[in-house]
């Protein structure tokens, strides 16, 4: 299968090697001029082949010839090639007829779900068909008409309450409100839609305001700049945590609606689909779709359909949601947007954050990026005033900011990791009948498990990484390469049955708190017991109930959530982030802790956050504590400063892995002398060197850095670095590629 973008009449490809194409799969493109261009910038810009690049922004159904009867063994999926086109001219001719017989015939029969949806919405349908200049008015009013109303759902287009306006701007007001699927604002909320968040049909009608708490001037003040930006305007929102942020969003999101634009909003993590979803439920009517790696594929096709049909006005989803058609796209938000989650690790390594701006300014549209803890580079960004700054400084409806207590654990007694301190305010907290947040981010029982006898400790024999010891499945698992072995009933090494698990993950501190805390329901959430589909949301609404008085989780339970009755955060151990190897730890450990910090106190009873170190002098520590985020951040700005590290440069990083260590240094050191011949001017090159992880999953893996204080000569120096590395690189044995702004040299 291929994809259509454009078409030559000549080619200097030899005509033996040029494919015919058999057939055309899809009966309009795929994509619109638009999308095919953010898409190729991406593409270009990440340096990912385009036709990678345009698989990866498709549902994975729509990646694969259609699977029907009538379907060929080779075909070519079209996308917007441009009105210049032949091919597309002829595809399109076709279709029309295609089209216009389908809308003849009985709905139901009609094999293309596409289609199918279209003929679910006619208002929509019509409008996405005529906004392509796919058919005229006359072209359609007549088929329909013979279908006649009540086999659609919608009145004949050349009933009298229609407004007599030509095609092909025929907007969705002109159709009539008779019908039961079409509200007033002209968004079906159809009975097709098979996406969780479509809207109820027991909704409000849309169109007349639905009720929050009164905005505040904060709120009022960023709701205003955002919605009076015209074309492409970037805004940061910073606002601490549970400033209201989201409300933000819920009115921004209202009025964009309400001009007739569409608006996605883009989260770093499933995990907080669900919450965010139910709160657009609960005040938003237009209907709207959820795009994630959790959908079923024919679930996300159907989403991902409606959305760029036009149908679906609000699309809510993860990272790669950011390629989502959307025609009338007039606004784009970025939830937590300093969560590194939003790039995307291998293969196409885009930053789904940076394409968002990159999007609007293509759409001509303003975007907010939203965070409690903004990342340096959007920080920068706003300092320069390329970004407009709006700040939430007070927490909403009155609630206060936690307080921070530091617990200095060093020479004291921990029961499971938990201190003397620690498990006093717990007491203290359940039984005045609130909740406690206990935040540890390594799931799992412990982290190793060693021989008492020899020593021997439980590495992983394809990683450079210890094994941790899971005991609901009783086994060791490698986290980093997926190996799972059964749990040695004796040191493999000296047969020793004394075998001792060392250090705690979350499993292990939560036997403990059962055993400490008898008949206190206690929840733990982190990855392992929440795989089942809906668990995760089970168990968050419950906890945002009240239901457990300890909550006990990883990164998972930190993010984003509205949790009400927690007033107490213990944060047991981020000790390793002050430490970290990345020049990024120090960041990353900040705006967790400030994150888990912030479930704390967010309604009326106010919180303590208690962080547990052995560091209590470290200054980083005591700025983010005493001062803040914002002056934390402040000082980190200028440290990268001085050390010309991002934001104040660019990077790219080429990595390689190989079963021999040699091999992907070998390639690299290649790659240096040829970057050094290719006069690499202001750029940087540093490496090779081994990363700090050095083997994983049975291979060698290396790293070189290039760094800039300039984005254009390090692009310029890849750009012709690339191709001969390409050419070099025949060895099947090795495995290469780049990372262009890079978040991670793990
Ligand atoms: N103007 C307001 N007056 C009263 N309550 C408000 C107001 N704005 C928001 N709230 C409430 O404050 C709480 C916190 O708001 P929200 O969850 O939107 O914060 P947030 O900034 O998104 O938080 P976080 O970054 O921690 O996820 C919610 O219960 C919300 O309904
Ligand atoms: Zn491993």
């Amino acid at each position: 299968m291929g994809i259509i973008v454009g078409c030559r009449r000549e080619s200097a490809i030899a005509p033996d090697r040029l494919k015919p194409i058999a057939r055309c799969l899809d009966q309009e493109p795929l994509l619109s001029a638009k999308d095919l261009e953010l898409i190729r910038w991406a593409a270009d810009y990440y340096r990912c082949p385009p036709g990678e690049a345009i698989f990866s922004a498709l549902p994975t159904r729509l990646r694969r010839p259609v699977p029907s009867s009538q379907a060929q063994p080779k075909g070519w999926r079209l996308t917007a090639a441009g009105d210049a086109c032949p091919l597309a001219q002829l595809a399109r001719a076709p279709r029309q007829a295609a089209t216009l017989t389908a809308l003849k015939a009985q709905p139901a029969g009609i094999d293309d779900t596409s289609l199918r949806d279209q003929l679910g919405d006619c208002s929509a349908a019509l409008k996405a068909l005529a906004t392509k200049g796919l058919i005229e008015r006359c072209q359609v009013s007549a088929p329909l008409d013979r279908i006649g109303a009540q086999n659609l759902g919608i009145p004949p287009i050349g009933s009298p309450a229609t407004s007599p306006k030509a095609w092909p701007d025929i907007s969705p007001e002109a159709v009539p409100t008779t019908s039961p699927d079409a509200s007033p604002d002209g968004l079906a909320t159809s009975s097709l839609a098979t996406n969780a968040c479509a809207a109820s049909p027991d909704s409000p009608t849309a169109g007349e305001p639905m009720l929050g708490p009164a905005l505040n001037s904060e709120q009022q003040v960023a709701v205003e700049a955002v919605s009076e930006a015209s074309g492409f305007n970037c805004f940061l929102l910073d606002g601490v945590t549970g400033s209201g942020k989201t409300e933000v969003y819920i009115r921004l999101i209202q009025r964009a609606l309400e001009r007739g634009q569409q608006v996605l909003v883009l989260v770093p993590e499933i995990g907080l689909t669900p919450q965010l979803a139910e709160r657009f439920a609960q005040r938003i009517r237009a209907e709207r779709v959820v795009l994630h790696s959790g959908l079923g594929e024919r679930e996300r096709e159907t989403a991902w359909r409606r959305a760029a049909h036009g149908q679906a006005r609000l699309v809510l989803g993860t990272r790669s949601a950011i390629f989502t058609p959307l025609p009338d796209l007039g606004l784009l938000i970025v939830d937590e947007e300093h969560d590194v989650s939003l790039k995307q690790q291998d293969g196409f390594r885009y930053s789904a954050r940076d394409l968002a701006v990159r999007r609007a300014q293509i759409s001509q549209c303003p975007i907010l990026l939203g965070s409690a803890t903004p990342s340096l580079e959007t920080l920068r960004n706003a300092e320069r005033g390329r970004y407009q700054h709006l700040r939430l400084r007070h927490r909403a409806g009155g609630a206060q900011a936690p307080r921070f207590l530091l617990a200095d654990v060093r020479s004291q007694p921990l029961v499971t990791g938990l201190s003397h301190a620690l498990l006093t305010r717990m007491t203290e907290v359940i039984e005045a009948g609130n909740q406690v947040l206990l935040f540890l981010n390594r799931r799992g029982f412990s982290p190793v498990l060693t021989c008492h006898d020899c020593g021997w400790i439980s590495v992983c024999q394809h990683c450079d990484a210890r094994m941790t010891l899971h005991r609901g499945h009783s086994q060791l698992v490698c986290h980093h390469c997926g190996d799972q072995r059964p749990l040695p009933v004796q040191c493999p090494y000296c047969e020793s049955p004394d075998l001792r698990p060392l250090g705690q993950g979350t499993e292990r501190v939560e036997d403990s708190l059962r055993q400490r805390f008898p008949g206190i329901p206690l929840a733990r959430i982190d990855r392992d017991n929440t795989r089942r589909k809906g668990e995760l949301e089970r168990l968050l609404t419950a906890a945002r109930d009240g239901a457990y008085p300890i909550l006990l989780g990883t990164q998972m339970l930190a993010k984003g959530h509205h949790l009400p009755g927690v007033t107490l955060v213990g944060i047991l151990d981020l000790d390793h982030g002050l430490y970290g190897s990345d020049f990024r730890a120090t960041e990353r450990m900040a705006q967790l802790l400030i994150q888990v910090a912030g479930r704390a106190g967010r309604a009326e009873r106010p919180g303590t956050v208690l962080v547990q170190t052995r560091h209590p002098d470290h200054p980083l520590l005591i700025r983010l504590l005493r001062q803040g985020y914002a002056a934390f951040a402040a000082a980190a700005l200028s440290e990268r400063a001085e050390a010309g590290l991002p934001p104040f440069s660019f990077q790219a990083l080429l990595r390689a892995d190989s079963r021999t260590e040699q091999l992907a240094l070998d390639f690299l050191r290649g790659a240096r002398t040829l970057a050094l011949a290719l006069e690499p001017g202001p750029v940087e090159i540093w490496g090779p060197a081994p990363a700090s992880m050095e083997r994983r999953a049975g291979r060698f893996r290396a790293q070189l850095l290039l760094q800039c204080s300039q984005r254009g000569p390090l692009h310029a120096l890849i750009d012709r670095l690339l191709p001969a590395l390409r050419a070099q690189a025949s060895n099947r044995k090795l495995r290469w590629s780049i990372d262009i702004d890079p978040q991670e040299s793990l």
